[in-house]
């Protein structure tokens, strides 16, 4: 009787154990936003997610009131400022996605958001860096150049900076990349696998079409290539003053977030690109780059070098060097003012 109890005993202790393990906890601040809130349904139904934890400043219970009734296995809690929410929103969180800020209005730049998105990202960064120093980091608020630097240098203040763990979520340029030349050529976007590099800001973008193996003339090149690089423009454009990207970009985030949490569970091999911590271009005094990343337990595993580039991306690339030294001049120097 005594030894099949100590069983039972052991046997939930290890379920325990286990379950502990595996629970996998992400937290969005900017939850109840355009892209916050479609981000959070899509990652309600991501089973490798055990805990969606929603924070904004307005209306963060509200939406996980509202996704707490899928029929789908997993905690959901929304939280505000009150109460300590920040804080309990983010303790213990795997990965932090961060879609929190203003977005842009025709006729701006993303670097026209600086001034409110720096501080808004400052502030959380700061919760992160005291509550939830080992998550992983995934910025998605603009100008993302310059807010990945804002939340590394946070962390570096804190003494809990690990580059591997933080991440300027760039993803949408290579979706659209895909999406815009399988316009272009007829074709489907499953054969359109396009690397960018760079930054995320208009000029920084760069898509290296030349590795995909299609041929363009230079009218198409120089159209794609500026499609890819303004594509966030159109969608302002579009959206004639009420927003930028928010459909797509939840997409965009919610496939970076699933293969960061595949990649962090142990499976090999998975690819996306990422704003990070790089050594490609540290000889030009840059010490962050976009460019495809292995992800890996760690967060950012082997970071790829851009391959060939033709005459045309040598240029797109000088180009886009001394502007994205300028943003995250921008935003190391915002931290330490
Ligand atoms: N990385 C990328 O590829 C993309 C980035 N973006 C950027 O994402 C950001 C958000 O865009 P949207 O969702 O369209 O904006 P939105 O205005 O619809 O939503 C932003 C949300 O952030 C919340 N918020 C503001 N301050 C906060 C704080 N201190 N803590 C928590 N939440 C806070 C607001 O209450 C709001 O719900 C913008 O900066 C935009 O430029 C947009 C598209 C693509
Ligand atoms: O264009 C914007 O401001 C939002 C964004 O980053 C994008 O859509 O790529």
């Amino acid at each position: 009787m005594f030894a099949v109890r100590r069983l039972n005993v052991e046997t939930a202790k290890r379920a325990f154990s286990s379950s502990a393990a595996n629970a996998t906890k992400v937290a969005v601040l900017g939850a109840a936003g355009g892209i916050g809130q479609p981000l959070s349904l899509t990652l309600k139904q991501n089973e490798l997610i055990s805990h969606l934890s929603l924070y904004d400043i307005v209306n963060g219970p509200g939406v996980a009131a509202d996704l707490d009734h899928i029929d789908i296995d997993g905690k959901v809690t929304g939280y505000t400022p009150d109460n300590d929410g920040l804080k309990h929103a983010i303790t213990d969180a795997t990965i932090i996605v961060i879609p929190a800020g203003v977005p842009r209005k025709p006729g701006m730049t993303r670097d026209d958001l600086f001034n409110t998105n720096a501080g808004i990202v400052k502030d959380l960064a700061t919760a992160a860096a005291q509550y939830a120093p080992k998550a992983h980091m995934a910025i998605i608020s603009n100008p993302v150049n310059s807010t990945v630097p804002i939340v590394s240098e946070i962390f570096k203040k804190y003494k809990v900076y690990d580059p591997k763990r933080i991440f300027g979520v760039t993803t949408l340029d290579v979706v659209r990349a895909s999406r815009f030349t399988s316009q272009l050529k007829g074709t489907s976007t499953k054969n359109e696998k396009i690397t960018v590099v760079g930054g995320h800001s208009g000029v920084t973008i760069i898509p290296l079409l030349s590795q995909t193996g299609s041929t363009f003339t230079d009218d198409e090149l120089k159209a794609l290539t500026h499609r890819i690089q303004f594509g966030g423009d159109e969608v302002v454009k579009a959206k004639a003053g009420s927003g930028s990207a928010t459909l797509s970009m939840s997409f965009a985030a919610a496939r970076f977030v699933n293969s960061l949490l595949r990649a962090l569970k142990g499976e090999s091999g998975i690819i996306e690109p990422a704003y990070v911590r790089s050594p490609l271009f540290e000889s030009k005094g840059l010490e962050y780059f976009a460019s495809n990343v292995e992800l890996s337990r760690e967060g950012v595993g082997k970071i790829h070098d851009l391959g060939p580039l033709n005459q045309y991306e040598k240029q797109l690339l000088e180009a886009a060097l001394p502007e994205l030294k300028k943003n995250i001049a921008k935003g190391v120097d915002f931290v330490h003012k």
